[in-house]
């Protein structure tokens, strides 16, 4: 039998790793979860036990923290970018590096209606996400993205007109409840992706799950999960022209009408019963006609 090494790549995963600027008395704090990853010419290290062209992925856990020293953690971007570079030079048998760092939401507490200082606690938004491709002597790439946003909806939301064959139950809905937790990512037009600490990307960090979330809730001609997925894709698309492509991973969340009838009441739309499992999962990527589509990568 004959086999090779079809594809690899290494890293570290879960780097935590958070950081507080103090600008007086006012307290700047960032909060990230990293992944590291390098792919290039490693199949010695598969094929023969060969651990000379490896850094380790201690290292690479190290390299987090000791640049986050030097350029801080409130731009994940530029952070990102650093440590790429910094993998790349570090380990010669690298071709490309990428870096995802996931931004863990943090709100400043209110004390008697002002911010505090040095006070935190966790935000309502999702973990905002920041991904940086560096292959070796080029340019290097910035896709973003949300995860975590969850929202709800009690009306606007409909499902009927589906194939019913034997194994269908599902009744058909003309209102319910719709759920999901977002996981979105979207790629950027060039000036931005040149200019990857660009602060429009981090401004577009928080601004691209505000207008799909508002989009969400206004959507209450909905047909399907589908079908507000993209909705939401051409509301973001639309608002922001920076973004060339959007995906979204967006599970449905199910509440199914609770069956009263064996306790003698009625249920019009009132109480559901809530199950997590399993779940439906609806997954789209919606992109802007022309070239730039073809750069469209799934979330
Ligand atoms: O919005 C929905 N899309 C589906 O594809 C689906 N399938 C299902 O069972 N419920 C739903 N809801």
């Amino acid at each position: 039998m004959s086999v090779h090494l079809a594809s690899d790549r290494f890293g570290k995963s879960g780097v935590r790793l958070a950081t507080v600027e103090r600008d007086g008395d006012r307290h700047v704090f960032s909060d990230l979860d990293i992944d590291v990853r390098l792919e290039g010419d490693f199949e010695a290290v598969h094929t023969r036990g060969d651990n000379s062209p490896v850094l380790t992925t201690d290292t690479m856990r190290g390299t987090c923290y000791a640049l986050a020293r030097h350029y801080g953690a409130r731009s994940p971007a530029t952070l990102g970018s650093r440590i790429a570079e910094r993998l790349l030079e570090a380990c010669p048998a690298a071709s490309h590096a990428r870096v995802d760092l996931a931004r863990l939401p943090w709100e400043r507490l209110a004390v008697d209606g002002a911010p505090h200082t040095h006070t935190f606690r966790p935000g309502p938004g999702g973990r905002q996400l920041t991904t940086i491709r560096q292959p070796r002597g080029q340019a290097p790439t910035v896709s973003a993205g949300a995860d975590g946003v969850r929202v709800l909806k009690t009306t606007g939301s409909a499902f009927d007109s589906y194939i019913k064959d034997e194994y269908t139950t599902l009744p058909e809905t003309r209102d319910r409840i719709m759920a999901t937790t977002v996981a979105a990512s979207w790629g950027y037009v060039d000036p931005l992706v040149a200019d990857h600490a660009a602060p429009e990307h981090e401004r577009l960090l928080d601004e691209v799950p505000a207008t799909f979330c508002a989009r969400f809730a206004t959507h209450d001609e909905s047909e399907s999960v589908q079908h507000t997925l993209y909705e939401m894709g051409e509301a973001a698309l639309a608002a922001h022209d920076e973004l060339t492509w959007i995906s979204f991973r967006m599970p449905n969340e199910h509440h199914i009408l609770a069956d009263l009838e064996p306790y003698g009441l009625d249920n019009p739309n009132h109480v559901f019963v809530v199950t997590d499992r399993p779940y439906g999962v609806i997954e789209g990527t919606i992109a802007r006609d022309g070239p730039s589509a073809a750069r469209a990568e799934p979330a």
